[in-house]
């Protein structure tokens, strides 16, 4: 198998991962992203959020024991799933997506691609297909034979945490404050409910007054579709200007006190002078964004791979095999 690489180790903590490359299949499954875009097409013409939820499953799938498809294992007599942790739980969606790309590529290549590269392949072609940027994608991870639902529950941030904690969580992955802001760019399309954002419109600061910096329109439009009691799974566009588009308007609407989560808000109004400066370039030059978010996703989807001899390629990507 001329894709087979090894002899790397597996651990390259937020660096370059040597046993990653963009041809890794070009021998033995030339046709993996094919058949990933041509299902991700699909997908996304019956249901548009589709492409966010799918990029939000790499993300949560990178920060819990690297990229090894973990987010996608069910629970099982040897497996508690990362399905149930409190940022998954209700939340995380698109496994009939990956489940389909996997069936069609058990049978053009069966047990060559594995379910931790289906995802980094499917969050790179739903930002394609939502008019994003296109990158140049490192593949051969392998998939992990566990799961950590501890790891799931302390390693993903919160929506209500404040920018000290975000650069915190990010930097334990290797991830600095440019990663931090263009990868919250993400944000540029799906939703969000109103459980994760509550907290703002009635009690902030546990006085019951909302966040000042919310923009009073905003706000009162929130309002409606977030009440105080009941309705916590309401959702909203986490960019109201253009939700199904992978632009720069996420960062636009963060300036004008329009960001939907307490996360999106303190790029900005935090007090890490870095993360607000590069909200306003963002805002100001997509293409900017563009290019650092390409950079970025590479960086994160080459936290801790398996590779070489390491974990497995999962012909079923809800179990081991
Ligand atoms: C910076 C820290 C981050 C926080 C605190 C955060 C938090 C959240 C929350 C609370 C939601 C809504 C979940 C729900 O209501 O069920 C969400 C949605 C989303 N997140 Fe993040 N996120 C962060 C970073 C990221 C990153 C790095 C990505 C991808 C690169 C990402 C991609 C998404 C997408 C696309 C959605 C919409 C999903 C959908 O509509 O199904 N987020 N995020
Ligand atoms: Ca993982
Ligand atoms: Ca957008």
């Amino acid at each position: 198998n001329p894709g087979f690489h090894f002899g790397w180790g597996g651990h390259h903590h937020g660096e370059i991962s040597f046993g990653l490359s963009p041809q890794f299949y070009q021998f033995s499954c030339p046709q993996a992203n094919d058949i990933v875009m041509s299902v991700l097409e699909k997908a996304i013409a019956k249901d548009m959020r589709i492409a966010a939820s799918l990029l939000r499953l790499h993300f949560h799938d990178c920060f819990v024991q690297g990229c090894d498809a973990s987010i996608l294992l069910d629970d099982s007599a040897r497996i508690v799933s990362e399905k149930n942790s409190g940022p998954n739980k209700n939340s995380v969606r698109g496994f009939e997506v990956i489940d389909k790309i996997k069936s069609k590529l058990e049978e053009a290549c069966p047990q060559t691609v594995s379910c931790a590269d289906i995802l980094a392949l499917a969050a790179r072609g739903s930002t394609v297909l939502s008019g994003g940027p296109n990158w140049e994608l490192p593949l051969g991870r392998r998939d992990s034979k566990t799961a950590s639902l501890s790891g799931s529950n302390k390693n993903i941030p919160p929506p209500n945490a404040t920018i000290e904690n975000l650069v915190t969580f990010f930097k334990r992955q290797g991830l600095d404050e440019v990663d931090l802001v263009a990868l919250s760019g993400a944000h540029t399309i799906g939703v969000a409910r109103c459980a994760t954002f509550k907290q703002r419109l009635y009690n902030q600061k546990g006085n019951n007054q909302p966040d000042e910096n919310l923009e009073k329109s905003f706000y009162f439009d929130l309002k409606t579709m977030c009440p105080k009691s009941g309705g916590d799974n309401f959702i909203s566009p986490l960019d109201f200007g253009s939700p199904r588009m992978f632009d720069n308007t996420y960062f636009k609407l963060i300036l004008r006190g329009k960001g939907l989560l307490n996360s999106d808000e303190v790029l900005l109004m935090g007090n890490v002078k870095e993360t607000r400066e590069l909200v306003k370039k963002y805002a100001q030059d997509e293409s900017l964004f563009f290019e650092q978010f390409s950079m970025s996703m590479i960086k994160m989807g080459n936290l801790r791979p398996l590779i070489g001899f390491n974990g497995e390629v999962r012909k079923n990507c809800r179990r081991v095999n």
